[in-house]
């Protein structure tokens, strides 16, 4: 199995180190045809607008639409989970549109720029320490939406079918258990496609 990390801009090289840690092999994706040779992609955290652009620059839009189409997982964390949103709050804009779910940008305000708490987070943890820069959180949700984390009345992780999302970096921390969870996506649905 490989597992890609899209390659535009934002944390790639700490989401590659844990897929490897957690035994597979990690992917930079940064052209379109190397969607073929991956079974799972994570859209990382950075600038949603910088990723958004780039992603459109390469042709990743309309490409990361076929792969999920595909049913192929991707997990967004922080900006990645902006741009799988079908709903940004306060713009008719969005980027891939495809998790029904309805976000705020920035939305812990500017005196909690960045913090870490210990999490619960339904099928990975119990005290899961996640990372929150800058982050977003998930406002609403359509009834096809679980939801794996809330953190002060605020869902700040969730997955739709073979998609995933956290407002939080499980990137940087030692810990793979988020990312095992995704790889088991991954082998969940890549055994439903062979
Ligand atoms: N750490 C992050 O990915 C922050 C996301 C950023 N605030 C955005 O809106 O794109």
């Amino acid at each position: 199995m490989k597992v890609g990390v899209l390659a535009l801009q934002g944390a790639v090289a700490e989401h590659m180190k844990i897929i490897e840690m957690a035994g597979e092999k990690a992917v930079a994706v940064k052209k379109v045809e190397q969607l073929e040779e991956i079974d799972g992609i994570i859209v990382p955290g950075g600038e949603s607008t910088t990723i958004g652009k780039l992603m459109k620059k390469y042709g990743f839009d309309t490409a990361l639409k076929d792969f999920s189409d595909q049913r192929k997982p991707i997990f967004g964390t922080c900006a990645g989970l902006i741009i799988l949103a079908k709903e940004i709050n306060g713009t008719k804009d969005s980027h891939l549109g495809l998790m029904d779910i309805l976000v705020e940008r920035n939305a812990f305000g500017r005196q909690r720029e960045s913090f870490e708490v210990d999490l619960e987070i339904e099928g990975v943890a119990d005290n899961f320490r996640a990372v929150f820069i800058r982050a977003p959180y998930i406002m609403d949700v359509k009834e096809n939406v679980g939801i794996l984390s809330i953190y002060n009345g605020k869902i700040v992780a969730a997955r739709q079918e073979h998609l995933l999302a956290s407002a939080f970096h499980p990137e940087l921390t030692d810990d793979p258990r988020m990312h095992k969870y995704f790889i088991e996506m991954i082998r969940e649905y890549k055994s439903q496609r062979d």
